[in-house]
């Protein structure tokens, strides 16, 4: 049976999405790239390509299984109607994708970046995609995201959160819903047998014992033992500061960090380009790149689209793990 293509969303079309989708069709057979297609209005994207320059073909496509056969002619696009504003395209590419995704039509969601306050000043409730597809595929749990590039994945525990509310949403009970649902996903979704865990405290020196903040003694500790009991691989709370150095990352398959940049800066900092955001604890496959819509260098040509080819393999790759 055919392998169903891999939907990408269009993004904030205000930023860089449509230059690197365009980037990466045009360097398919340079990266093995599998098929994929650009749901987006097709107004939209002609728009951007005329008011950028960027020169590739693309073809309106019917439905997700016209785009193998136009893929090694034209970045296929399936044309999305019916919206009023850019921000309503932008939920509805979202949003279609995902049913793409459920029915099998396509294989894996690859979700271009999003402003995410264009959205919210729109009354969008959710604070990015991760809680939005969570939401859209039935799933009541926090959904978990985690960043991955070829020698890290971290997984914050809380996500788009105002620094100053990270303690009070720490719990025994979310530390052991995220850790749970991590360890079931890099087995399950990436193959990883056994997979190490390791978790950072939240304080310096991960707290010194309760002298420098009471979180790690009070709730990772104990969210940490009870998952060792239950057999999982799960070592805690380290210090943060020395949990991402090189010799640090050898030891283990992912950590667990409490906070967004606390996860996010190490990735972003040992390998932007090649970071990759894969929501975890969903019913389907979804993958984007790690970075942001770039609106600085809109239109410049410049783009890097290295994060977003990065993406569709790892989607890819995941895909063929499930079909196995
Ligand atoms: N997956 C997502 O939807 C996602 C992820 C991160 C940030 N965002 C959103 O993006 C917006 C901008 O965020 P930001 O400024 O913090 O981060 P950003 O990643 O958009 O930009 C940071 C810097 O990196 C550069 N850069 C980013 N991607 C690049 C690429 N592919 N090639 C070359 N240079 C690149 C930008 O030009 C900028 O100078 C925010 O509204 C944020 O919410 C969305
Ligand atoms: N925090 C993510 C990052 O900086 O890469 C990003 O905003 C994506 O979040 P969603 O996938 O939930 O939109």
């Amino acid at each position: 049976m055919a392998v169903a293509p891999l939907v990408v969303t269009i993004g904030d079309p205000n930023g860089i999405g449509i230059e690197i989708i365009s980037k990466a069709w045009m360097q398919r057979d340079l990266n093995n790239l599998p098929v994929f297609f650009l749901l987006g209005n097709v107004k939209t994207i002609e728009h951007y390509l005329k008011s950028t320059g960027i020169a590739v073909p693309f073809l309106e496509i019917a439905s997700p299984a016209d785009a193998a056969n136009v893929f090694s002619k034209a970045l296929p696009v399936l044309s999305l109607e019916g919206s009023n504003s850019v921000a309503e395209e932008i939920i509805l590419s979202i949003r279609r994708g995902t049913e793409y995704c459920l029915s099998g039509e396509a294989s894996a969601l690859v979700t271009n970046p999003i402003q995410k306050k264009r959205l919210y000043d729109t009354g969008f409730s959710f604070p990015g995609h991760t809680e939005y597809l969570a939401s859209l595929t039935g799933v009541t749990d926090q959904a978990v995201m985690m960043l991955a590039c070829r020698e890290l994945k971290v997984i914050p525990a809380t996500i788009h959160v105002p620094l100053n509310k990270v303690p009070a949403l720490l719990s025994a009970d979310l530390l052991t819903h995220v850790i749970s649902t991590a360890h079931r996903d890099l087995n399950y979704r990436f193959g990883i047998a056994n997979p190490r865990i390791v978790v950072a405290g939240l304080n310096p020196h991960a707290g010194e014992d309760g002298s420098i903040g009471t979180e790690e003694v009070d709730i990772i500790s104990p969210a940490i033992k009870n998952l060792q009991q239950s057999g999982m691989d799960v070592k805690g709370p380290f210090p943060a500061d020395s949990l991402f150095h090189k010799a640090a990352r050898g030891k283990y398959d992912a950590a667990i960090c409490m906070y967004h940049d606390q996860a996010l800066i190490s990735i972003k900092t040992i390998d932007f380009d090649g970071g990759v955001n894969i929501t975890l604890g969903l019913p389907i496959i979804r993958t984007s790149p790690d970075h942001g819509t770039a609106e600085d260098i809109h239109g410049k040509g410049i783009a890097n689209p290295t994060s977003l080819i990065e993406a569709m393999k790892i989607a890819a790759e995941i895909a063929s793990i499930a079909n196995d």
